[in-house]
């Protein structure tokens, strides 16, 4: 029997023999093993930055734009590539990007009014921090919680991150999560110098934020590649540039790319100075949501692992909701076996798994 067609990758395809002739074409060079390998910073414009020989003294940035054979493949911050040409990274020199490294994780952004289509947005990504303030602008516990669904089902570790607790107390809004399987960072701007640490958002406002949550930030993203996502004016640029000491599109030189400004809404990744090697914050300007439509309740219950073992009882197709008549996950939290919070933590999937229904999710469902 023939493989299904989602099998198929690109070694499934068989390229014909030459029908001209013996000499090989430039083109049919498919295995290109003299390719180095570079991981993708940032795309502007069909043009691909990539860090070369990381951590090493030939450590070098190369801009590449894409081989005709990769076709419409997306090529994303955080993918790993391989390049040919001219790979030296010297000024006005163009590298040839002829390869997508398998991906650890993908993160889409959803599709909505303006652009139908899902997209990959970053590629690899450990960790998803989200971003939301306590306060101005109020939180919205819809978005949240869509992030976290997609977070969950892209097999990438969630971090609440809550900003501005100087102007509200987030007690409530914490109440929400504090039985879910996230790391909570809360953080506030003080008017304390010792325990402060200066920042900028990405308009040069300033804002003097408390050390101990810029170091459990520290800490939670060592070592790890953390995309940063957050709406508008939440803090998340003065979060970021805290971090990294990079001030973008600020005029203030970028931590990695060494450009000016960096103007594109694509993702860009910036590093952590004194972090382990490896370490990468993922920057998503103009991107507030990712995408829900392809989620599977039982990829998000697999989060849940307390919850998990319940759903081996489920009729066939059960999609795990209140309303599901023989649903074993309440058997299995009335019985007891998924702990205390069992309860708190199955209204809580549920809540995940109707997430994209609620009216605010719709509304966030939006790229600026
Ligand atoms: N009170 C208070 N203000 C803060 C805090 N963090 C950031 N701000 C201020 O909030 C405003 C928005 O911060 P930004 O960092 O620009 O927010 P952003 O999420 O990056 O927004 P965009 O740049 O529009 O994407 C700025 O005036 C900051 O100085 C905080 O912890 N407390």
């Amino acid at each position: 029997m023939g493989r299904r067609h989602e099998d198929w990758d690109e070694s499934s395809v068989r390229i014909r023999p030459n029908k001209r002739g013996t000499r090989p074409r430039t083109k049919d060079r498919p295995a290109h093993s003299d390719a180095v390998r570079g991981r993708i910073i940032t795309v502007d414009r069909g043009r691909y930055t990539a860090l070369v020989d990381e951590g090493l003294a030939e450590e070098r940035l190369v801009i590449a734009a894409r081989a005709r054979e990769l076709n419409r493949r997306p090529v994303v911050p955080g993918d790993f590539v391989g390049l040919v040409g001219d790979t030296s990274g010297q000024p006005n020199t163009l590298a040839r990007l002829v390869r997508i490294e398998d991906r650890k994780t993908v993160l889409r952004r959803s599709a909505d009014d303006t652009d139908p289509v899902e997209r990959v947005v970053v590629a690899n990504a450990d960790q998803l921090v989200i971003v939301v303030a306590a306060a101005n602008p109020e939180p919205r516990t819809g978005f949240i919680d869509r992030a976290l669904v997609a977070a969950y089902d892209a097999g990438i570790h969630p971090v609440l991150c809550v900003t501005k607790a100087d102007v509200k107390d987030p007690a409530g809004l914490l109440a929400n999560y504090t039985h879910l399987d996230l790391d909570i960072v809360v953080s506030r701007s003080t008017a304390d110098e010792a325990s402060g640490v200066d920042a900028r958002s990405a308009e040069g406002a300033s804002a003097r934020l408390e050390r101990s949550a810029l170091e459990r930030l520290h800490e939670l993203m060592d070592g790890e590649v953390s995309v940063v996502l957050g709406h508008s004016g939440v803090g998340k640029s003065t979060l970021v540039n805290a971090l990294t000491g990079a001030e973008r599109a600020t005029g203030g030189v970028n931590a990695v790319t060494g450009r000016g400004r960096h103007t594109s809404s694509s993702a860009l990744a910036l590093r952590i100075p004194d972090a382990s090697s490896g370490t990468w914050i993922i920057d998503t300007p103009g991107i507030r949501s990712f995408g829900l439509a392809l989620v599977e309740p039982d990829r998000i219950l697999e989060g849940f692992e307390d919850l998990l073992p319940g759903s081996e009882s489920c009729p066939r197709g059960c999609t795990h909701a209140a309303t599901e008549p023989g649903c074993g996950l309440d058997a299995w939290v009335a019985s007891g076996e998924a702990g205390d919070h069992g309860p708190e933590r199955l209204a809580s999937y549920r809540r995940l798994i109707g997430a994209e229904d609620t009216e605010s999710a719709k509304e966030l469902g939006t790229v600026q």
